[in-house]
C-alpha cells in the first residue's frame, strides 16, 4: 500500500496559494466553521482538506470522509476536485453526495428497521405531497384537520422528530396520521419524510448508528448555510457526539432556502453544539477587483452586513466592470444585448458559455424573443430550465460521453470521464479486476463504433446502442451507486427526456457529434433563473428584467430574495449588466404590458455605486 505523506511535508495540491486561515483549517483537528463569502475557494478548501486528510492518513484506511451538498452537481463538482487533487484510489474513501440521497440509502438499506406501525415495505418517491397528506389529516380527525391552527399541514407533518411525545393530543394526531399513510400499499414519501423515518430507524436501532459512526471518520458540510431543521437533526442522530470531526463551510449572505426551511441561526447552533472553531477567510479568489468592492457596497447597503471580501493580487485594481443599461422597451434592449454579445464573441474573444442571461423567474417571459433574434444573427442561447437538472445527473452525463466515444474515438475526456464512471459503480473491484474492466471496455466500445458508426442511424437504432451502453454498465450496479436512481422511476423519466432531445438534435443534424454539443450546451449562451445560478460562474453575468417588480422590490423585499440577487451577483469573474426597460411585453399575461414600477427602487440603490458605468436610452 501506498506509503501517507508526513503532516509537515504536505502541501496544497496543485501548489494553489491559499490565505493562512485556509492552511489552518485544513489541518485543523477539532471541528470547525469555515463561514466566508462568494468565490472565496470554500469548495476548493474542502476538496484540499479531503486530500490532506487522505493522503497524510489523519482519515486512515479504511476510514472514509462523508460530504454532504446540497444539489447533486455540487455533490458531483466536489467529488470531481477531490478525484482531481489525490487520485482515484484515495478519492474511494471519499463519499460524496447529497443529504437527500445519504438519507435515502440509509433507509433503503435498513427500513424494515422502523419500529410497527411505521414499517415500509415498497414506496415511492413523490416530490409533490400536499394534497395526499391533507388528505391523511383529513381522513385520520376531520375535526383537527379543519380547525388545528398547526399552519402548513405538509410541513407540520415532518416539523417534528420522531419518536414523537405521546402526551400530547396534537401529536398523537400527527403519529396516527403518519400510521395510516404507511399502511398504504407502496406509500408516496417526499424526501423531508424519508429523512425523519431514517433519523427514527437510527434512534432506535443502535448498531445501524454505530455502522455508520464506524464508516465515517469525517464529515464535510458544504453550503452550510441553508441546512434545514430536519436535516440537521437527522446529522445530529448519526453523528453528534461520535468520534466524527465536522468541517461546515458556508455563507449566511447566501441563505436562499428560507422558503425550504433553512434552520436559523443555523451557525450559532452548530457552534455550540460542536464546539467549532471559526475560520473566517476573507480572499475572493473569483470577482475583479471592481465586482468585490460592488459586491461588498451591496452587501454593506442591501444585507447590512460587515464587507470585508479582498481581490486576489492576480488582478489589476481597476479590473472588472458594472454597467446598468436604461431602455424604452425589450426591443431596443435585445438589439443592445445583441450588439454587444456579438462584439465579446468576435473572434473567440469570449465563449458563449461564458456569458450568462439570469431573469428572477419564468425564463419563458424573456428568452423567446431574445433567444429568436440571437439566433438570426448566428448566435445560440438557450432557456436552461429543462436541461439543467439532466446535464447534472450522471447516468445520462455518462451516456452523453460514452456516445462521444462511439462516434469520436479519439477524445480523451469522454474515454476518462467513462471510465471513472465504471470504476466508481464497480468501486469494491481489486486492481486486477480493474485491468480486466479497462480492456472489456476497450473492447466494447471498438465493437460498438464497428457496430453504429458506419452510417446514420434511424430511431431503433439509437435507442439500441443506448441500451447496449446502459446493459454494459450494468443498470443494478448503476442504481446499487446511485440512491436516487433506485426505484427506477427518476432514472427512466430522465433517460427518455434526454434520449428524445438527443434523437430530435440527431434527426435535425445527421451528427451525433453536433447533437451532443447542443445538449451540453457548447456554443450557447445559457437563460436561467437567479435560483439556478448558484455555484456557477461565468465571465460575465447579464441580469435582464430587473424593473420587473416582481423580480426585485429591495424595499420590501425578504432577506432570502436580497440574498438569492446578491449570489446570483457573485458569479460573475469580470463583467455584470442590469438592465432595466420602461415598458415590457409579459405573454403569459394575456399579452399584457408591464410597466416600470420597480425602476425607481433598485435602480437608485445600483445607481450610488461611485464606479457604475450607465448606458441610458431613454430620453
Ligand atoms: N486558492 C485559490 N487560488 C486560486 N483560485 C482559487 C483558489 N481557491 C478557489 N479558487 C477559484 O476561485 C473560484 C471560486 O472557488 P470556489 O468555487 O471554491 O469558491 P466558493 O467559496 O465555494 O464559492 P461560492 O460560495 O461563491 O459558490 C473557482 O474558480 C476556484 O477555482
Amino acid at each position: 500500500m501506498k506509503k501517507y505523506i508526513r503532516e509537515e511535508d504536505w502541501v496544497p495540491a496543485d501548489n494553489m496559494h491559499m490565505e493562512r486561515a485556509a492552511h489552518n483549517a485544513i489541518r485543523e483537528t477539532g471541528n470547525s466553521l469555515i463561514v466566508a463569502g462568494p468565490g472565496s475557494g470554500k469548495t476548493e478548501l474542502l476538496a484540499q482538506k479531503a486530500t490532506f486528510l487522505l493522503q497524510t492518513g489523519r482519515c486512515p484506511w479504511p476510514k472514509k470522509i462523508l460530504a454532504i451538498s446540497f444539489k447533486v452537481d455540487a455533490a458531483n463538482n466536489l467529488r470531481d476536485r477531490v478525484q482531481m487533487r489525490c487520485g482515484q484510489a484515495l478519492a474511494r474513501r471519499f463519499d460524496s453526495m447529497t443529504f437527500d440521497a445519504f438519507s435515502k440509502s440509509i433507509f433503503d438499506r435498513y427500513r424494515r428497521g422502523l419500529p410497527e406501525g411505521f414499517k415500509v415495505q415498497q414506496y415511492n418517491v413523490n416530490l409533490k405531497m400536499k394534497q395526499a397528506i391533507e388528505a391523511a389529516f383529513l381522513s385520520v380527525d376531520e375535526e383537527f384537520a379543519r380547525t388545528a391552527n398547526v399552519g402548513n399541514q405538509e410541513k407540520y407533518l415532518t416539523a417534528r422528530q420522531f419518536p414523537l411525545s405521546p402526551n400530547d393530543q396534537s401529536i398523537a394526531v400527527l403519529g396516527d396520521v403518519w400510521r395510516h399513510m404507511l399502511r398504504q400499499p407502496n406509500p408516496d414519501l417526499n424526501f423531508q419524510m424519508i429523512m425523519r423515518l431514517t433519523d427514527y430507524i437510527l434512534m432506535v436501532n443502535p448498531k445501524v448508528k454505530a455502522i455508520l459512526q464506524q464508516t465515517y471518520s469525517h464529515i464535510f458540510l458544504d453550503e452550510f448555510q441553508d441546512t434545514t431543521d430536519i436535516q440537521y437533526d437527522f446529522l445530529k442522530t448519526c453523528f453528534l457526539n461520535s468520534p466524527a470531526n465536522f468541517t461546515a463551510v458556508g455563507d449566511d449572505k447566501q441563505t436562499i432556502m428560507g422558503w425550504a426551511g433553512a434552520k436559523e441561526k443555523i451557525f450559532e447552533t452548530y457552534s455550540n453544539d460542536t464546539k467549532a472553531r471559526p475560520f473566517p477567510l476573507t480572499m475572493n479568489w473569483r470577482s475583479a477587483p471592481r465586482l468585490i468592492r460592488f459586491q461588498n457596497y451591496l452587501v454593506d447597503q442591501l444585507l447590512k452586513k460587515p464587507a470585508i471580501a479582498v481581490p486576489s493580487d492576480l488582478w489589476g485594481d481597476i479590473e472588472g466592470e458594472v454597467r446598468m443599461c436604461f431602455f424604452p422597451d425589450h426591443n431596443r434592449e435585445r438589439q443592445y444585448l445583441l450588439d454587444q454579445i456579438s462584439g465579446w464573441l468576435k473572434n473567440g474573444q469570449l465563449a458563449p458559455r461564458n456569458i450568462c442571461i439570469l431573469v428572477k423567474q419564468k425564463t419563458e417571459y424573456y428568452s423567446p424573443a431574445l433567444i429568436e433574434l440571437f439566433s438570426k444573427h448566428g448566435i445560440k442561447a438557450r432557456d436552461e430550465t429543462e436541461l439543467q437538472d439532466l446535464l447534472t445527473e450522471p447516468f445520462p452525463v455518462f451516456i452523453a460521453d460514452a456516445l462521444e466515444l462511439v462516434f469520436s474515438s479519439r477524445s480523451a475526456t469522454a474515454w476518462d470521464n467513462v471510465f471513472r464512471f465504471l470504476v466508481f459503480i464497480n468501486q469494491s473491484y481489486e486492481d486486477d479486476q480493474m485491468l480486466s474492466l479497462r480492456r472489456k471496455t476497450i473492447t466494447f466500445f471498438k465493437n460498438a463504433r464497428n457496430n453504429f458508426n458506419n452510417g446514420r442511424l434511424n430511431s431503433a437504432g439509437f435507442n439500441l446502442l443506448i441500451g447496449e451502453i446502459a446493459k454494459y454498465a450494468n443498470i443494478k450496479k448503476v442504481k446499487d451507486n446511485y440512491p436516487q436512481y433506485k426505484d427506477g422511476k427518476w432514472l427512466r423519466k430522465i433517460m427518455e427526456a434526454m434520449t428524445t432531445y438527443l434523437l430530435k438534435q440527431y434527426t435535425l443534424t445527421g451528427n451525433m457529434l453536433t447533437a451532443l454539443d447542443a445538449l451540453r450546451g457548447a456554443d450557447t449562451i445559457p437563460i436561467m433563473t437567479i435560483h439556478k445560478s448558484k455555484g456557477l460562474e461565468f465571465h460575465t453575468v447579464i441580469f435582464v428584467g430587473l424593473e420587473d417588480s416582481a423580480f426585485w422590490s429591495y424595499q420590501t423585499s425578504t432577506t432570502p430574495d436580497n440574498n438569492t440577487f446578491f449570489v446570483a451577483l457573485s458569479r460573475a469573474k469580470e463583467r455584470v449588466l442590469f438592465t432595466f426597460c420602461q415598458t415590457r411585453p409579459l405573454p403569459t399575461r394575456g399579452g399584457g404590458t408591464q410597466y416600470a414600477n420597480g425602476i425607481q427602487q433598485i435602480h437608485q440603490l445600483i445607481n450610488n455605486f461611485s464606479e457604475i458605468d450607465i448606458h441610458n436610452e431613454i430620453s
